[in-house]
């Protein structure tokens, strides 16, 4: 009998802590952690302090559960009506909003005590600066009302970026601003493509996406124009930037040739549901790339075989 209770206290234990990490929207954190790690690479020229590391990504994974938890607890009137979203913790009434406000305080408050402690205090500023932006910007002023919502909003999806660079080198340079604006120019191809999937949704509760508004013709026309600024920024970072080298500026090319390709069978095929799934799902991938390939291109060993590359071809000269 015991035993019995003490296993059901165990069980709800388990299933408080799986409502809170459900609060944190935990699907999309390692996306915004690979932008920060790409970044300090980058900005470490291939040589980053594996503490420093494990400090910034940990306070931006609390700084971004946090913003999400505070969104979670803005929009679980919306988050009720929506299939997708009804089983959240705070629709379905399995987390009390003060709880939640409370947690995402403290998850707050110790992203800002780590980072200012452990790496500087710009970068646990601009990581706070993407909650507010994340929560008063983006989920209470624009979401509800605009059609550029997420464009604007995504800013605060962008900033990962800036604090990942920051907390290297303790200031922000023209490429931490470029992989910033990478990250921006990304997120209406993104978004639009899932609400192009899902715009039943969103017209249920009258928030006012793109396709929603403007219809799937005119959304697939701005995610063209979003999808080639993308690609031309990508390669800026090569050159006249000199932040990232020719394996780099190869693989952004090939990366985003293909995100061209996938962005102009949407614009044949503004109706058509899979086609928008599929430049959906090649976003996340794009953009999971992208930085792997600026890690890959600052480490001293790409570059010592880069060197040897070249200095072959010079004797075959
Ligand atoms: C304002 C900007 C953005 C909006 C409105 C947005 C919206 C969304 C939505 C609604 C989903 C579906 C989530 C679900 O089904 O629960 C999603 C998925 C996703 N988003 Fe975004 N997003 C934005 C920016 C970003 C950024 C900046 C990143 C990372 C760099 C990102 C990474 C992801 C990932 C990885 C997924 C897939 C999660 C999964 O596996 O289900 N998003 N996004
Ligand atoms: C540095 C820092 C703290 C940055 C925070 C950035 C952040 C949390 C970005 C997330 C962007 C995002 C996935 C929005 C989801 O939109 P939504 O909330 O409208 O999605 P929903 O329809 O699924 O609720």
């Amino acid at each position: 009998m015991i035993e019995t209770n003490v296993s059901r206290h165990h069980e709800t234990f388990l299933q408080v802590i799986q409502s809170y990490y459900q609060l944190t929207k935990p699907r999309i954190i390692p996306l915004l952690l690979i932008t920060t790690a790409g970044s300090m690479w980058v900005a470490a020229k291939g040589q980053v302090d594996p503490l420093l590391l494990l400090v910034t990504l940990t306070g931006g994974t609390l700084a971004a559960a946090s913003a999400q938890t505070i969104n979670c607890i803005y929009d679980r009137d919306i988050d009720y009506e929506m299939e997708r979203t009804r089983h959240r913790p705070m629709p379905s009434g399995r987390v009390q909003p003060r709880d939640a406000l409370i947690f995402a305080a403290v998850l707050a408050v110790l992203s800002f005590t780590l980072l200012t402690v452990f790496a500087n205090l710009l970068a646990a500023c601009l990581a706070f600066s993407g909650i507010v932006f994340y929560v008063l910007i983006y989920t209470h002023w624009l979401k509800r009302h605009s059609t550029q919502n997420i464009v604007i909003g995504g800013a605060a999806g962008a900033i990962p970026a800036l604090v990942g660079w920051a907390a290297v080198t303790d200031t922000l340079s023209w490429a931490a601003w470029l992989i910033f604006a990478i990250v921006f120019l990304w997120t209406p191809p993104h978004f639009w493509a899932l609400a192009l999937m899902i715009r039943d949704d969103y017209a249920k509760v009258g928030i006012p996406m793109l396709p929603v508004i403007a219809g799937a013709t005119a959304t697939v026309k701005q995610i063209w124009y979003y999808t080639l600024t993308t690609v031309i920024a990508t390669l800026l970072l090569f050159y006249p930037l000199h932040a990232s080298g020719i394996i780099y500026a190869a693989i952004a090319a090939g990366l985003g040739g293909l995100f061209i390709r996938k962005s102009w069978c949407l614009l044949q095929q503004p109706e058509d549901r899979t086609v928008a799934r599929e430049m959906f799902l090649y976003s996340i991938s794009y953009m999971m790339l992208l930085c792997l390939a600026m890690v890959i291109d600052s480490l001293p060993i790409t570059h010592h075989l880069v060197s040897t590359v070249i200095a072959q071809l010079h004797l075959f000269n």
